[in-house]
């Protein structure tokens, strides 16, 4: 199912954060929002997960409007939201945050993360940050929902870490999930990415194949400051 905005717009605290937006993020495919801090995008994420409303414009799932839907209506309807910072339930073990999801989860969680066999006992506010977002991404994966958000899930990760976590995302836009992907590090996610686009002072200034700006430093800059490709 795609994911489709159309002329979003939010606003926080009285003040215009994300201006006429305008993507999609199609099923199977891996796309990334870039753009520098404080651009919106954790804004944008959330008013498609339905934390903050919109002022303006459409967000559908699968031709279904889901702008005006609650949170939880969202969800069920296969939107997941991955916020910032790791999203574990820190008090259960590994095993038992996995069989949460799904009753046959550990067992998939394993065929991908296989490290995690040895720490399913421990609880998960003890694991480390990268054991943290391997469950995370594990979780996510046994979820299989139709479209995912995942924001700034490297943030504080260790770059072997995140070598080693990026790779998964692509396995599961390869089952057919719609993976909406912001993320710092800007060159690896645009090596794993479909499609790319650029936020910068809440409009976007760069929407389309990640080749150009993979390409050229200067273009990567050019969008972070909205100066176009
Ligand atoms: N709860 C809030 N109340 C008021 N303003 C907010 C709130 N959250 C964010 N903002 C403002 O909205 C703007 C966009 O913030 P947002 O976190 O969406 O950007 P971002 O691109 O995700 O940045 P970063 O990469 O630093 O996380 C910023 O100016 C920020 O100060």
């Amino acid at each position: 199912m795609n994911l489709v905005l159309d002329g979003v717009s939010v606003a926080r605290g009285g003040q215009p954060v994300v201006r006429e937006v305008t993507l999609t993020a199609a099923a199977g495919q891996v796309t990334v929002l870039l753009g520098p801090n404080g651009a919106g995008k954790t804004t944008l994420l959330e008013a498609v997960s339905g934390v903050v409303p919109v002022r303006a414009g459409r967000i559908t799932l699968g031709g279904d409007d889901l702008t005006a839907w609650p949170r939880t209506r969202r969800a069920r309807r296969g939107l997941a939201h991955v916020e910032q910072g790791r999203t574990v339930f820190a008090a259960l073990t590994a095993r038992e945050n996995l069989e949460l999801v799904a009753v046959d989860a550990v067992g998939r969680a394993l065929a991908v993360f296989p490290e995690l066999e040895a720490r399913l006992g421990v609880r998960a506010g003890q694991l480390s940050g990268g054991e943290q977002q391997m469950l995370v991404l594990a979780r996510a994966l046994v979820a299989s929902p139709a479209a995912l958000l995942l924001d700034e899930m490297s943030l504080g990760l260790a770059p072997g870490v995140v070598r080693r976590l990026l790779p998964v995302i692509r396995t599961l836009a390869g089952d057919g999930m719609a993976v909406l992907l912001v993320e710092q590090f800007a060159h690896a996610a645009l090596a794993l990415a479909d499609a790319a686009y650029v936020l910068s002072r809440g409009a976007i200034t760069y929407g389309g194949a990640p080749g150009p700006l993979r390409a050229s430093d200067d273009a990567l800059r050019r969008a972070y400051l909205g100066d176009g490709p």
